[in-house]
């Protein structure tokens, strides 16, 4: 089970399919449609939100599910599965991988038991760990999760500054760990994607550049406006 998973997810590009209350393609089935146009482009897998997305997804497609909940709780930072709750529910509604924040910051629950109560309840479940530095995932190696994923580098307090995508951190994980790594978070262009596969990613994640048209529009956007700018200032100068 665990080694057919590994090989529909080798050298593939997952797509994550999430939106959240306020942006505009939040609403029921909305990320299911957008989950199979992923699967028609090519997706190995889907990354996703929520019971409902995660439950809707499994129904509607024949696709590995990575799913998550993201939930804030006062007083910590850390919010992608936070505790053994969530990972239960997001295991409970059919997904195939748990993804979770693995980074060493304090956190509700310990990693352990969070780890221990996956592995009791969900034996052929995989675990994705989700952290933002070497450190990390020095940290979580020890209770041996099935992937290392970069999703958090750029998004701690000691990671804030660095590259994105951070494909360094890719080479680092792949060189130290015979844990699969997955190359994610601010993933734009085909050529950082290659980069990351010739760095050791076992696999990429899109989300933002795929499934965030807004975002999409307004990066091209910036490109017009800045042209636009420029072409201006051109011009002065030539008067
Ligand atoms: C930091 C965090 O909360 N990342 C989340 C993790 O599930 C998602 O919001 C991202 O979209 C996903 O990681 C893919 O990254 P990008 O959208 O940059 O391709």
């Amino acid at each position: 089970m665990k080694t057919e998973l590994l090989e529909k997810l080798k050298s593939g590009l997952i797509v994550s399919c999430q939106a959240f209350e306020g942006e505009p393609l939040y609403g029921d089935g909305i990320m299911v449609r957008m989950a199979n146009a992923a699967v028609i482009g090519g997706a190995k897998a889907i990354r996703t939100n929520g019971v409902k997305d995660i439950k809707q997804i499994k129904e509607a497609l024949d696709v590995p599910v990575i799913g998550i909940i993201k939930k804030h709780i006062e007083g910590y930072s850390v919010y992608i599965t936070p505790t053994s709750k969530e990972a239960l529910e997001v295991l409970e509604a059919g997904a195939d991988i748990v993804a979770l924040d693995c980074t060493k910051r304090p956190r509700p629950e310990p990693l352990k038991d969070i780890f221990e109560n996956i592995r009791s309840n969900y034996p052929n479940a995989l675990i994705m760990a989700d952290i933002a530095t070497v450190e990390d995932a020095e940290f979580v190696s020890q209770l041996s999760p099935d992937f290392l994923a970069t999703t958090l580098s750029g998004y701690t307090k000691e990671t804030r500054n660095r590259p994105k995508p951070d494909i360094e951190l890719v080479k680092i994980l792949a060189e130290r760990f015979s844990i699969p790594v997955i190359a994610e978070g601010n993933y734009w262009e085909p050529s950082q994607v290659l980069e990351a596969m010739k760095a050791g990613a076992f696999a990429v994640t899109i989300g933002s550049a795929i499934t965030r048209p807004h975002l999409v529009t307004a990066r091209f956007n910036k490109f017009i406006q800045n042209w636009t700018k420029n072409k201006g200032l051109s011009e002065v100068q030539r008067k």
